[in-house]
């Protein structure tokens, strides 16, 4: 990890009614892959979904290299470079694989539809430009005989793959992966984690919830762990896993 932080939250919190998500979170993220663990319940969602704008904190800042993200939309983040993979919504289970890998996530494709009517002719070589790097995306992830086929087909695994190949398309300087493990089968398993590795020697930052330990403990080069809304603690893999608070704040599960 470089000595300048890509991600710093600060004093981050979020309350829904009575509960208290978020109980003022400082969480500093450097280059390389930071996981982030805790006990179900810990905050872990609702820290993606405030620092990606998908919720409004109550209190606290995001700063993502340098700029000051709080409170902004998911669009302007994701054009910031910081984005997360989320669930193929319902909606567009229907279309195929390769229309949903020609949508940009996060509502963009208001913005690309006006850009593309001012530039009028500029708009066909782009598309073209899409569409292969959306088939080049597709081989990558083993999608590419799939792409005509609706993405309500595809198994839990290939979803997975989809997800990460959509916010990939979208350049990202920094990405959260909320459990982009579950459900797929240990070739699929390797094939995403290898890419990781690969994604992050070119100089990308991963931020990864999991609830798999081991996955944690063997990936990630530092780790986050949350427990009732704040930072119980951070560090290497193998001090955290021997921290008594954390083994305390899991209470039995197997670490
Ligand atoms: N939309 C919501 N409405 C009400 N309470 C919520 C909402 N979202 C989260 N919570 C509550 O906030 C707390 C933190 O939940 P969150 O989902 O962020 O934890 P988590 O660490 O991601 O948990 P898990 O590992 O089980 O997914 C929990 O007590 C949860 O019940």
């Amino acid at each position: 990890m470089t000595d300048d932080p890509v991600l710093s939250v600060s004093g981050l919190e979020r309350s829904f009614g009575g509960i208290t998500a978020l109980d003022g979170v400082d969480v500093t993220v450097g280059q390389g892959i930071t996981g982030l663990i805790g006990p179900n319940g810990a905050g872990k969602t609702t820290f993606f979904n405030c620092i990606t704008g998908y919720l409004d904190p109550d209190g606290g800042t995001v700063e993502f290299q340098g700029t000051d993200v709080t409170g902004k939309r998911t669009p302007s983040i994701v054009r910031e470079g910081l984005v997360r993979t989320f669930q193929i919504p319902r909606e567009l289970e229907n279309m195929t694989v390769r229309e949903n890998l020609l949508l940009a996530p996060s509502g963009q494709s208001g913005e690309k539809l006006g850009r593309a009517w001012l530039r009028g002719g500029a708009f066909a070589e782009d598309e073209r430009r899409s569409r292969r790097e959306a088939e080049e995306m597709a081989e990558f992830f083993e999608l590419d005989h799939l792409l005509d086929e609706p993405a309500g087909s595809l198994s839990g695994g290939q979803r997975k793959l989809l997800e990460l190949a959509r916010v990939l398309l979208t350049e990202p300087e920094m990405v959260l992966l909320d459990e982009p493990l579950a459900g797929v089968n240990p070739t699929l398993e390797k094939k995403i984690l290898d890419r990781i590795h690969e994604l992050e020697s070119q100089g990308l930052t991963f931020l990864f919830v999991e609830h798999d330990i081991e996955l944690i403990m063997e990936h990630c080069d530092h780790v986050v762990v949350m427990h009732q809304g704040r930072k119980l603690t951070e560090g290497p893999p193998s001090a955290v896993r021997s921290d008594q608070r954390v083994i305390d704040a899991y209470l039995g599960e197997e670490l």
